[in-house]
């Protein structure tokens, strides 16, 4: 409708960028380990793909854990969060391995933001470990071990997610 005020993505609506490096982003995945080494021993790890593939993958190699299995869901295109769909869901295998409720298993994920795509991993495992690398103040409730609180509006840019690029200077007007 003329006139009406643009929707803003999560991105624009959060005011305070964050980026992070692959080395800080390992540094905080290593961090995470150290935590979660005082909770284990786990059967196996759960990524929450596609972002929970990066932290799964280094936690695992730390704790020793070679058992990975995904659970595979889409909610944010880019910045703009729709209905959360179920593109692949645990394995029989992996189920087998939690006794059915996600007992000993633990699961990984980049960062919970509003906590819809955490919400919706714990009711299918209601008994698993959730760790996450960053939590945001929404979702935090729901995350069992996580390493650094950030802003409801900041916005985390994944070094998966961005490139090095020219940045103007500040006298220039650079934020
Ligand atoms: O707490 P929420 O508000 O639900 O947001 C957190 C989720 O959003 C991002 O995933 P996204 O859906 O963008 O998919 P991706 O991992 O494939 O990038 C992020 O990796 C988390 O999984
Ligand atoms: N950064 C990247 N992806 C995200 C975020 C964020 O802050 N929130 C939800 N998905
Ligand atoms: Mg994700």
């Amino acid at each position: 409708m003329a006139g009406e005020a643009p929707e803003l993505s999560a991105q624009e609506r959060a005011g305070r960028p964050f980026p992070v490096s692959w080395d800080q982003f390992h540094r905080d995945c290593r961090a995470l380990t150290w935590r979660l080494n005082e909770v284990g021993p786990f059967h196996a790890v759960i990524a929450i793909t596609r972002g929970g593939l990066v932290p799964a993958a280094i936690v695992a190699r730390e704790l020793g854990v070679r058992v990975i299995d995904t659970v595979c869901i889409a909610s944010y295109d880019h910045d703009k969060q729709g209905d959360l769909q179920v593109l692949k869901g645990i394995s029989e295998q992996a189920m087998k391995l939690g006794g059915g409720t996600g007992k000993g298993l633990l699961i990984v994920d980049d960062l919970v933001d509003t906590g819809k795509t955490g919400k919706l991993v714990r009711e299918m495992l209601p008994d698993a470990h959730f760790a996450t690398v960053y939590a945001k103040p929404k979702g935090r409730p729901l995350v069992d071990t996580f390493i650094t609180e950030v802003s409801q509006d900041t916005w985390i840019f994944f070094p998966w997610d961005t490139a090095l690029s020219y940045h103007p200077p500040l006298r220039d007007g650079a934020a």
